[in-house]
């Protein structure tokens, strides 16, 4: 099914000046970061803070900006070390756990919330993919359309489009022409049970088409078991009631990924595991 072609993909450019709290710059951004959040799940970053080599091996490392995480990886692969390696992962990872931060920051500012109230021990792992290019002049899917369990995440991809996402019940809309100096930011379903459903965790999957392998980095932000993921007091109103209990998220974690959870469909899993009161039928609470 295509895609009408009102729908318009958030892109939110992070200008340096306006990355100062409290100044009409932030209020701004932290406006547009909830708005693309509530009606998305995800919007594009455009943020040249962060420069590095955009080149991926294929694997996933925990707790990136740890630098003796990434030593102890990097020891498994070259047993004499690889300094270059650990310098461009660390610093990346270090910059991905800056963004991820300053856009939790612009969501609680956007709620006027108090910064506890989205606070957490976690650690950042990442993961390199390589999507091989499909046969020629076939459409293949790269990665099967799930919402992220972890809190947040963020893609970085190597400018060849494949990463789609569900805009309205069944229709995919690809994300194309991403510039060189941007992310795509990802709420993922803790962060949806934390904003009391206002924020959407998106839908989405890779698709390969085209005749070139693509290359992407996602930085997945994992609590520290014991993580309790609670809705602030103040997101629950009349209006809104609660609509998820108070849940470990390492328990949800295991459940997502737990064989009978394989039979349920990926975003219906947060309600299955944690909603107030199941819903009646199979129908999705969002929409
Ligand atoms: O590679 C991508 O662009 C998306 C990766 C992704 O969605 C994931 O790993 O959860
Ligand atoms: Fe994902």
């Amino acid at each position: 099914m295509s895609v009408d072609a009102k729908i318009e993909f958030p892109v939110i450019e992070f200008r340096s000046a306006d990355l100062e709290r409290g100044t009409n710059g932030w209020h701004q951004l932290c406006k547009k970061v909830r708005e693309a959040c509530e009606t998305f799940g995800c919007f594009e970053v455009v943020y040249d803070t962060i420069s590095f080599e955009r080149r991926c091996l294929g694997f996933g490392i925990g707790d990136v900006s740890n630098s003796d995480s990434v030593k102890d990886f990097a020891q498994l692969m070259w047993p004499e070390g690889h300094p270059r390696f650990c310098d461009t992962i660390h610093s990346m990872g270090t910059q991905l756990e800056v963004l991820h931060k300053l856009i939790w920051l612009m969501l609680i500012d956007s709620y006027g919330l108090g910064e506890d109230s989205l606070k957490m021990n976690y650690t950042m792992s990442m993961r390199m993919m390589k999507y091989m290019a499909p046969p020629l002049g076939e459409s293949e899917t790269g990665l099967f359309a799930h919402t992220d369990k972890p809190v947040s995440t963020i893609i970085c991809e190597d400018q060849i489009p494949g990463l789609e996402i569900e805009v309205n019940d069944g229709q995919w809309m690809k994300l194309t022409n991403l510039s060189p100096s941007s992310f795509v930011f990802m709420v993922g379903d803790p962060l949806k049970a934390w904003s009391n459903g206002r924020l959407k965790s998106t839908n989405h999957k890779v698709m390969m088409s085209g005749d070139k392998d693509r290359f992407s980095i996602a930085a997945f932000i994992i609590p520290n078991e014991g993580t309790v993921i609670k809705t602030p007091k103040e997101l629950i109103d009349e209006e809104h009631p609660q609509l998820f209990k108070d849940f470990d998220f390492m328990k949800f974690f295991f459940f997502a990924f737990s064989d009978p959870a394989r039979r349920i469909d990926s975003g219906q899993l947060l309600y299955e595991f944690a909603a107030v009161s199941p819903p009646v039928s199979n129908a999705r609470m969002d929409k």
